[in-house]
């Protein structure tokens, strides 16, 4: 039943409108005529109050300042907070919204308006209910069942005006103008064979957001494996500068794939040294006999070798690239330039490390909201493809993990099962762990003091505004290479059998290892956690996966297991086919250096809320 709003509301008393004016309506121009701060950097800002029926609650005097909006119940006879049936209803709804969590405002026209919240849970048509025109704002709450899951949430407040509520609509329009670091025009790309084949149905849904908050959109859905990172490469940098970032709507795997095609031609900087560099020079200083490398099976440091700078890096120029390009050319991109990944894929580790949950609407509402977290990328630098081939430098980089053996074997089974969705990794998982083999391979890798690390060697999880990510580095290494600066670098060295090698820039959390691979991992301290797996007995080896899998579990806690922070490592196999999994995605290495750049691009996400 849709009634006439009572006639009080018909009154005027302080009319500051003659068209339908309302009660208790105020309209202040000046903030300090109301005796409220002025918003920094618009002086001009409204504070507007207005007496309004806000949808699903009742009368309310809302408010409009330059932080937010807020409500306050207006008590009056007719709108006492009671139900059509006489109940009296406690109401629910919050009283404030900030402009901050507010990502679009809409005017509604003429429409129904709502006096309780029963009235709209039960479409009672005894309840009241009104006919006037509407805005929506438009924000977010945290779910009650999952606190780092964002949902949708509106507020519509009807008014008899249309001029009033296009008044507050501009009104609100403009605060939002003023809020920092949201972008404007994007480019998305979608995978649609992502996951269970859900990356066109994920952008439908979510593309609406984007609608509502006035984002321009150019959307790419792929036709092939590659065209991605095609686009990313081929497309000039002054038309890349049009957007303000780049959006995947996929999984890591795809991500990668963006990540490389930006990065490839753009990010110049020195690669990290050769195996043979560390092995040539060790040898010429004849402290680190041979036997002793492959003793060196906990990394003891009386067996470490020095190197310094000037030393290792041992690349000639035409190899090399010159970090002073670096700057000029990708710190051109630096300051604004972000990173979404909206998950649809089979492992989306990487929006869970950078947004706390795997769904698609937070990370939507955190792209559209310009939120942004630094992220570590891994330089890895391929020397030699097969023990066969000849050296030949080939560059890729890594957003979470690279892998080997264990996790090298799955990623080229699971390949091959592409069409059975998620499920191929459970699949080849368990073919590879029974098969349980071991690659005979060398690491050697940067030595870290605990009290170079920012945490003292204490755990510390990477959270929102994480204070180990914002610190400074005590390293020189940066976003200009990891160690390349520094007089002295110590390398440690390890030599043996090997059922995985992992580096993780992340902490890799994912519905398999709810803690990830290294709970303690950082999306930008500028570390990798290089996790080698030694050869162990089988029923040892489920153990350890066992506690991979169980939230608050132990998987260090082994002593065939050694896990290092380190800025930088090298690999050489002595096996004859040796493939590493990078971010999803397989890469056949014989011979690999890799490197970590401190938060070398930034993702639209709020870091994780673990
Ligand atoms: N149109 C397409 N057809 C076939 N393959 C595609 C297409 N577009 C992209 N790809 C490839 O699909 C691969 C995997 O994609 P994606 O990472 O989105 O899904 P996933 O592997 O299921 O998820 P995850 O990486 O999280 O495990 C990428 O390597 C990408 O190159």
């Amino acid at each position: 039943m849709i009634n006439q709003p009572p006639a009080h509301l018909w009154v005027s008393e302080s009319a500051p409108f003659e068209v339908h004016p309302i009660s208790l309506m105020e309209r202040e121009q000046s903030c300090s005529a109301i005796g409220g701060e002025s918003h920094p950097n618009h002086p001009q800002t409204l504070i507007l109050k207005s007496i309004f029926f806000l949808d699903g609650f009742g009368e309310v005097l809302l408010t409009s300042n330059s932080d937010g909006l807020f409500w306050e119940s207006v008590n009056s006879p007719e709108f006492d907070g009671s139900d059509c049936l006489g109940i009296k209803l406690v109401p629910e709804a919050p009283a404030e919204v900030k402009f901050s969590d507010v990502y679009a405002v809409e005017f509604d026209n003429f429409g129904v308006i709502r006096k309780s919240k029963l009235a709209v849970a039960s479409s009672c048509i005894l309840c009241d209910e009104f006919e006037m025109y509407r805005f929506t704002v438009h924000s977010f709450q945290r779910s009650k069942s999952q606190p780092t899951q964002w949902v949708l949430t509106t507020f519509t407040f009807g008014h008899e005006d249309q001029q009033t509520c296009q008044m507050w609509v501009n009104q609100i329009d403009a605060s939002l103008l003023l809020q920092v670091g949201r972008p404007k025009n994007l480019l998305v790309f979608v995978n649609p064979r992502s996951g269970k084949g859900i990356g066109s149905r994920t952008w439908e849904a979510v593309a609406p957001i984007f609608l509502r908050a006035k984002i321009n959109t150019k959307m790419i859905v792929t036709e092939r494996a590659n065209h991605a990172f095609d686009v990313m490469a081929s497309t000039a940098d002054k038309d890349l500068k049009m957007y303000d970032g780049i959006v995947a709507v996929g999984g890591d795997g795809f991500f990668n794939e963006i990540l490389n095609g930006f990065l490839l031609s753009r990010h110049l900087a020195h690669y990290p040294p050769r195996p043979s560099d560390i092995i040539d020079f060790v040898q010429a200083e004849g402290n680190y006999p041979n036997e002793a490398i492959t003793e060196n099976v906990n990394g003891s440091e009386d067996q470490a070798p020095l190197l310094s700078s000037a030393k290792y890096g041992g690349l000639e120029p035409s190899t090399s690239r010159n970090s002073t390009d670096h700057d000029s050319e990708f710190s051109a991109f630096d300051t604004w330039f972000r990173f979404g990944i909206i998950p649809a894929g089979s492992t989306d580790a990487i929006v869970m490390c950078s947004t706390g949950c795997r769904d698609p609407t937070t990370s939507t509402l955190q792209i559209v909201l310009g939120k942004r977290v630094h992220l570590d990328i891994a330089q890895v630098v391929r020397w030699k493809k097969t023990p066969t081939s000849k050296f030949d430098p080939y560059v890729r980089y890594a957003a979470s993990f690279a892998g080997y053996g264990f996790y090298g074997d799955v990623i080229t089974e699971s390949e091959k099962l592409r069409w059975m969705g998620p499920r191929r990794y459970d699949y080849a998982g368990t073919r590879v762990f029974l098969r349980h083999s071991s690659y005979e391979a060398e690491i050697a890798y940067v030595d870290i003091k605990s009290e170079d690390t920012n945490t003292n060697g204490k755990r510390v999880l990477c959270r929102h505004n994480c204070s180990i990510c914002n610190t400074k580095p005590n390293l020189q290494h940066s976003r200009t290479g990891s160690h390349s600066r520094q007089d002295e670098t110590r390398w440690l060295k390890s030599k043996g059998r090997f059922l995985s090698i992992g580096a993780a820039v992340i902490s890799c959390r994912n519905e398999k290892a709810p803690d990830g691979l290294v709970a303690d991992a950082h999306l930008s301290d500028g570390f990798l956690h290089l996790i080698l797996i030694r050869d162990c007995h089988h029923a040892l080896y489920l153990w350890h996966l066992t506690q991979l899998a169980r939230k608050g579990g132990n998987p260090m806690d082994f002593k065939f297991v050694e896990h290092h922070k380190t800025t930088a490592f090298t690999f050489t196999s002595f096996g004859d086919q040796s493939v590493w999994n990078l971010d999803g995605e397989m890469f056949e290495a014989h011979q690999l250096s890799a490197q970590v750049f401190r938060g070398l691009i930034s993702l639209f996400a709020f870091g994780p809320e673990v």
